[in-house]
């Protein structure tokens, strides 16, 4: 039984069991419920804090988990990340009043309040700079106003809670972050992992592709396959009208109108574009 750690609220709660029941596993319905066993694909998941969850996992209490990348790092905890998501992200960032700092080198002295002391400590050790941390554990943007601190260092997703906060974004980012699935560092693949890592891989190709069929004349179908070399290769069939082929191939769904366009450019007709419901490579 694979032992599965998932966000029970907060940003990433909802996504990942999303992700999770288009991989095919039962989610639970009601947003109280603890735990959930999902015998007939021999997992069991636990709905825990995000900020505890890289603690579960670096423990071996739980063999894997999904949390955000930079709760990961802030928890010093001994797991690691064996796979990026694509939901969740943001980037952890210092913001202060306009004027208050130049550049991060400003940051000596100054009181910085975070809900990710570890990730700040972390930062100001490299950079060799003396400041004092104030943990809180959220709404931080406030602290400022409110004069517990100089600077804060939080997350930034849109930047219209800093915007309405009246604070400005300093120096670049310390962390690109979104959720990731994690497991012990170090420890051997739990059973049945690797048909857990496929599933969401399969999600994710679901996700980001189209199905795309067409009619092409024989003689442009080298240009056209060019075009839409698919992940492996193109299915090639023969049409019942003399002269022409049917081409059959997976395309990123970024920029598939632009394709279409560029398709009917060389002759191609009768393009369909389709969604992806699931796949396993
Ligand atoms: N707008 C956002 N606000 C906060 N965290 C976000 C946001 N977008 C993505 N995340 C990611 O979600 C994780 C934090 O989730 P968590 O549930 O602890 O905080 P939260 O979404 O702020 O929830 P809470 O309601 O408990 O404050 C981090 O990995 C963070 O990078
Ligand atoms: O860039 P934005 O799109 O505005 O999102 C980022 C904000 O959202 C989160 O706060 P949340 O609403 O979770 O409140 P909290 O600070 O109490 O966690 C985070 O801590 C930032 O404050
Ligand atoms: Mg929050």
């Amino acid at each position: 039984m694979l032992r599965i750690a998932l966000p029970n609220k907060g940003s990433l709660a909802t996504s990942a069991s999303e992700m999770l029941r288009e991989a095919g596993y039962r989610q639970r319905s009601d947003s109280k419920e603890l735990a959930l066993l999902d015998a007939a694909n021999g997992v069991e998941f636990f709905y825990l804090r995000p900020r505890d969850i890289a603690l579960y996992v670096g423990e071996g209490t739980l063999d894997i988990g999904i949390t955000g990348r930079d709760l990961l790092l802030d928890s010093g905890a001994k797991a690691e990340e064996v796979m990026s998501l694509g939901f969740g992200r943001s980037s952890f960032r210092f913001a202060a009043r306009p004027g208050v700092l130049g550049s991060l080198g400003d940051l000596a002295g100054k009181r910085i309040a975070t809900s990710y002391v570890g990730l700040v400590r972390r930062h100001l050790e490299e950079h060799g700079i003396d400041a004092s941390v104030v943990r809180l554990d959220g709404a931080v943007e406030t602290s400022i106003q409110l004069g517990v601190a100089d600077v804060i260092a939080d997350v930034v997703e849109t930047g219209s809670t800093l915007k309405q906060a009246g604070l400005e974004i300093i120096g670049d980012v310390l962390l690109e972050s979104e959720a990731v699935l994690i497991t012990r560092s170090g420890a051997d693949e739990p059973d049945s992992f690797e048909v857990f890592k496929r599933r969401l891989d399969g999600v994710l190709v679901a996700r980001s592709y189209l199905m795309m069929d067409y009619d092409i004349p024989a003689d442009r179908v080298e240009e056209a396959v060019a075009l839409t070399p698919g992940l492996e290769s193109p299915t090639v069939s023969p049409l019942h009208r003399e002269g022409w082929v049917a081409v059959r191939s997976m395309v990123p769904s970024a920029g598939a109108q632009r394709l279409m366009d560029d398709l009917y450019g060389i002759g191609a007709r009768a393009i369909l574009l389709t969604d992806i419901h699931a796949c396993r490579l």
